[in-house]
């Protein structure tokens, strides 16, 4: 808040994690760890999630044989565990096991989501739209993942299917251009104009 007391609206940065590249460990098997193994599936079917939990619902068994990337330690988490991971997700139904995790993972360095409670998040999911090479990540602060969810339905709708068609030729395009870099930029800027109204 400013000091008229205005909201100064979203400050999070949105980075694209390779999820295949870093490990992502996920404590809790339930249904809300089932809800984030398979946010980070549906962004990349490759990722790399160790999922540790004393109870293992049957759907992330599934997910886990059908994957060479998923891993499961069918026990409770140690503290031990943190170290083997870049990102932390902890989805059980023990707050206090996430308070004391948290602290660990902090002293660690290591961003950590907890589920259900947003002030103990380093980093929060976002709703992501796929069209191809295209991704877009959808933010609305915590305040309604339920309008993160409807507006990546009115995006999925309203973008072309040619879309990752567009992207190739433009790569194509990137690739094939001689001329120094400012050169380069300006023709693609040119080429691209037709996309928006502005024109330029
Ligand atoms: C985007 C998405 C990604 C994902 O998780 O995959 C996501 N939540 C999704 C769906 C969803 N989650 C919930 C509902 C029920 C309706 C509702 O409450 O609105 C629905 C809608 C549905 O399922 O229909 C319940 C809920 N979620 C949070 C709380 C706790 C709280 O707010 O205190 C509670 C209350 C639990 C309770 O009742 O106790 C918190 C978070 N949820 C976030 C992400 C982060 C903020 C994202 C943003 O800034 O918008 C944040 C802060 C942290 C995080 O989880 O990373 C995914 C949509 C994927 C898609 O379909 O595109
Ligand atoms: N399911 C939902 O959609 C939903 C919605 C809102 C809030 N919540 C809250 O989120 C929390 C989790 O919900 P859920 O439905 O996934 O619960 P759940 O009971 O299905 O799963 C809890 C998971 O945590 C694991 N666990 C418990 N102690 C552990 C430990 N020491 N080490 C490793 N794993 C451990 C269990 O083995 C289990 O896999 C609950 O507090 C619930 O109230 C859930």
């Amino acid at each position: 808040m400013n000091e008229v007391g205005i909201s100064e609206g979203n400050v999070l940065f949105p980075v694209f994690l390779k999820l295949n590249q870093i490990q992502t460990v996920v404590v809790g098997g339930g249904n809300v760890g089932l809800e984030k193994v398979e946010a980070l599936l549906k962004n990349d079917p490759k990722a790399r999630i160790r999922i540790i939990a004393p109870l293992i619902l049957p759907a992330l068994q599934e997910l886990a044989d059908g994957s060479e990337f998923i891993e499961i330690l069918n026990r409770k988490v140690r503290g031990g565990d943190l170290k083997g991971a870049d990102l932390l997700i902890l989805a059980t139904d023990d707050y206090s096991l996430h308070e004391k995790l948290k602290k660990k993972a902090k002293k660690l360095r290591l961003l950590t989501n907890v589920a259900d409670t947003p002030d103990l998040c380093d980093f929060y999911l976002g709703s992501t739209v796929k069209k191809g090479d295209l991704k877009i990540g959808i933010s609305t602060n915590g305040k309604s993942p339920t309008f993160a969810k409807r507006f990546r339905e009115v995006l999925e709708d309203i973008l072309p299917d040619s879309t990752p068609e567009l992207l190739n030729q433009l790569k194509t395009i990137r690739d094939d251009l001689k001329g120094d870099f400012n050169e380069k930029v300006e023709r693609l800027n040119e080429i691209t104009s037709v996309l928006t109204k502005k024109g330029k």
